[in-house]
């Protein structure tokens, strides 16, 4: 369903100049912020959120380069205002009112590097971004983006916890990516129609830690066990394949920005917009930190305050059950690290 997202988009800015060409003026006021908006992410992302005609105003801020993204993205003739904030003292402005948060701060992966080696720089934005989002919009569903997101994650909540505004149900690690890449490697193998294909990805965002359930994947396909492998490890490198790719010049990018829109589209319409009897079956990370358990389950029914239901992760193979057993001890101590260094 999400991956209509942009067709549909595409339907409504075609028809510019009719009623229909434009997000309806009953459509509920929403704003969202984008927090390190004139990166290789942010960029993408703000056209993305700036052609969703549910989003009203789209703050896009960054330390610098904003006023740019902003005037560019500003000129397309869809929905939302588009408001630009460079440097640190606009940041409260750039959040407050917003109902969702992204957060797509931080630096990247070069070949050779593991997400966690961005720890040491990445925690600091986020614990920091996190602060200030405590402070001017604490009921924003929040976003979380930038890697390491097996720690950066418990970074916010611990920030948010200490300011009295946690709340599990509106803060997500984005690992999303993972599963539109499931989807596109499984559709390639299976040799089914890609838009039809669901897999629930459960674990978190990095290596053996993001666990591809290909046993439930839909449509059903007969795939030996070593293209499960196969898909699996794909699923696990994506990342690595893309930085490896790119050759010093980052890593993915356009890939994320569409993955962070479709997750985005997700809570405003079935989360913040209250549609009934949604089902986002395709992510998350979410109300993790402290129980790592609890951050496995990967399906999550919305509904007007955030997550309503977690489920199950349903039946797994032999070789998925393993791939649980194994995931645990190093998404735990990434989840440690975080809230080690959030409360230092
Ligand atoms: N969750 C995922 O699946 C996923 C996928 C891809 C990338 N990422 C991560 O996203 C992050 C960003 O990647 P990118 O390619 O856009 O990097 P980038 O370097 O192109 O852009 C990062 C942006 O963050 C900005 N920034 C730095 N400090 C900031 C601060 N304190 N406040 C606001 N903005 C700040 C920079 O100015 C820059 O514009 C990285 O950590 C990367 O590893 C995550
Ligand atoms: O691999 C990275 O460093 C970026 C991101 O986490 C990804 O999965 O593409």
């Amino acid at each position: 369903m999400r991956t209509s997202m942009l067709r549909t988009l595409a339907r409504r800015t075609s028809t510019a100049g009719t009623r229909r060409g434009f997000a309806s003026e009953s459509a509920p006021d929403r704003k969202v912020a984008i927090l390190g908006a004139a990166g290789g992410i942010g960029q993408p992302l703000s056209l993305l959120m700036k052609l969703n005609p549910l989003v009203s105003r789209l703050a896009l801020y960054d330390i610098a380069g904003t006023p740019g993204v902003a005037a560019d993205v500003s000129h397309i003739n869809t929905r939302s205002e588009i408001l630009g904030y460079a440097g640190e003292e606009q940041l409260g402005k750039a959040l407050e009112g917003a109902d969702v948060v992204i957060i797509p701060a931080g630096v990247p992966r070069k070949p050779g590097m593991t997400r966690d080696d961005l720890f040491n720089i990445n925690a600091g934005i986020v614990k920091s971004l996190c602060t200030a989002i405590a402070k001017y919009c604490p009921h924003a569903l929040v976003n979380v983006i930038s890697n390491p997101v097996n720690s950066t994650v418990p970074i916010a909540s611990e920030v948010f916890k200490k300011a009295g505004t946690y709340d599990e149900k509106r803060l997500f690690g984005v690992t999303t990516l993972d599963v539109v890449r499931a989807k596109t490697f499984y559709a390639g193998k299976a040799k089914v129609n890609v838009a039809d294909v669901i897999v629930p990805v459960v674990g978190g965002h990095a290596g053996v830690t993001i666990l591809p359930l290909f046993s439930q994947a839909t449509p059903s396909a007969n795939l030996s066990s070593e293209e499960i492998e196969a898909l699996t490890k794909r699923t696990q490198d994506g990342g690595t394949e893309v930085v490896e790719a790119k050759a010093g010049k980052g890593s993915a990018t356009l890939s994320m920005a569409y993955a962070g829109a479709i997750f985005a589209d997700c809570l405003l319409e079935w989360d913040l917009n209250g549609v009934p009897g949604c089902l986002y079956s395709c992510h998350s990370y979410s109300q993790l930190v402290t129980e790592p358990a609890i951050s496995l389950h990967p399906r999550l029914r919305f509904g007007k305050n955030g997550v309503e239901e977690v489920l199950g992760l349903g039946a797994l193979s032999d070789y998925e059950k393993e791939g649980l057993e194994a995931l645990k001890p190093e998404l735990k101590s990434s989840i440690e690290k975080g809230i080690k260094f959030a409360n230092a």
